[in-house]
């Protein structure tokens, strides 16, 4: 397989809390790769690891080659909080432009990542004043437009109408085909049938790594929802 994240042995701490736990995993390049779990299981936390924004206790984190948080790896790697993270001073255009512009690209690429994510209607309004949703699609603009190596989307389609979510998933696919790899979490198991595969996490350990079709099969059932429910409730016993 060839790699573009792996992780050994990773122990982050926060606080007092070990969040994530001896973890290891990898993810293919050129995959769509996704991360579930539930709310506090250290999703985010691993997404920072990777990008090389968190401090770690222990492990190695890799990523396209190089130790995670290498200066190298800046203009290769594409990030998408959970917060918007651009300026609200600035209107989706220019913000867009201000980005591709990091990456020495010009207008017709910050036009169309704005297209992409359908903003090309409010590409001249202010930031402050979008919705919260239109505001996370204009920060995923902004992740996108330097056609990253590896794009790290952290719940991507949260408030997103149905119509909308679907054309950002065709999009993730189509960026993977390309090359791109995708590392993205969800809460929403209709996306991660989508994923080529999937991380579940459950209090900072891992217990799936596997496609969605191996998940369901090892997990006995043909809904990943119920699917995530067995291994859950199996990794519990395992542990008590
Ligand atoms: N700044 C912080 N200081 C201390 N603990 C933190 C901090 N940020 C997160 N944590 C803790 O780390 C754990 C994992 O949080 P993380 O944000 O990685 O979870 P998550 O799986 O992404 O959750 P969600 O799905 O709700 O976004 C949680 O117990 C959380 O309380």
């Amino acid at each position: 397989m060839d790699t573009a994240i792996e992780v050994t042995g990773l122990v982050v701490r926060r606080g007092k809390k070990t969040v994530l736990d001896h973890f290891d995993c990898a993810v293919p390049r050129g995959s769509v790769t996704g991360l579930l779990g539930p709310s506090g299981s250290g999703k985010t936390t691993l997404m920072r690891t990777v990008v090389g924004v968190q401090v770690v206790a222990a492990g190695t984190v890799t990523v396209l080659g190089s130790p995670a948080g290498s200066p190298v790896l800046r203009s290769k790697i594409g990030y998408l909080t959970q917060a918007p993270s651009i300026y609200a001073d600035l209107t989706v255009r220019e913000n867009a432009r201000y980005f591709a512009s990091l990456y020495r690209l010009g207008r017709d690429a910050a036009d169309n990542a704005v297209e992409t994510v359908g903003l090309t209607g409010a590409a001249n309004q202010l930031v402050a004043d979008l919705s919260g949703g239109q505001r996370s699609r204009a920060s995923l603009a902004c992740a996108i437009v330097g056609r990253p190596e590896l794009l790290v989307l952290d719940e991507p389609t949260v408030g997103q109408d149905p119509v909308l979510r679907d054309e950002l998933w065709a999009h993730f696919r189509r960026m993977a085909a390309d090359g791109t790899t995708v590392l993205v979490s969800s809460h929403v198991m209709d996306e991660a049938n989508r994923c080529d595969r999937l991380l579940l996490i459950r209090e900072g350990v891992l217990i799936a790594d596997d496609t969605p079709a191996g998940v369901k099969k090892a997990a006995g059932s043909d809904d990943l929802d119920q699917a995530f429910l067995n291994l859950i409730r199996a990794h519990e016993k395992v542990a008590a």
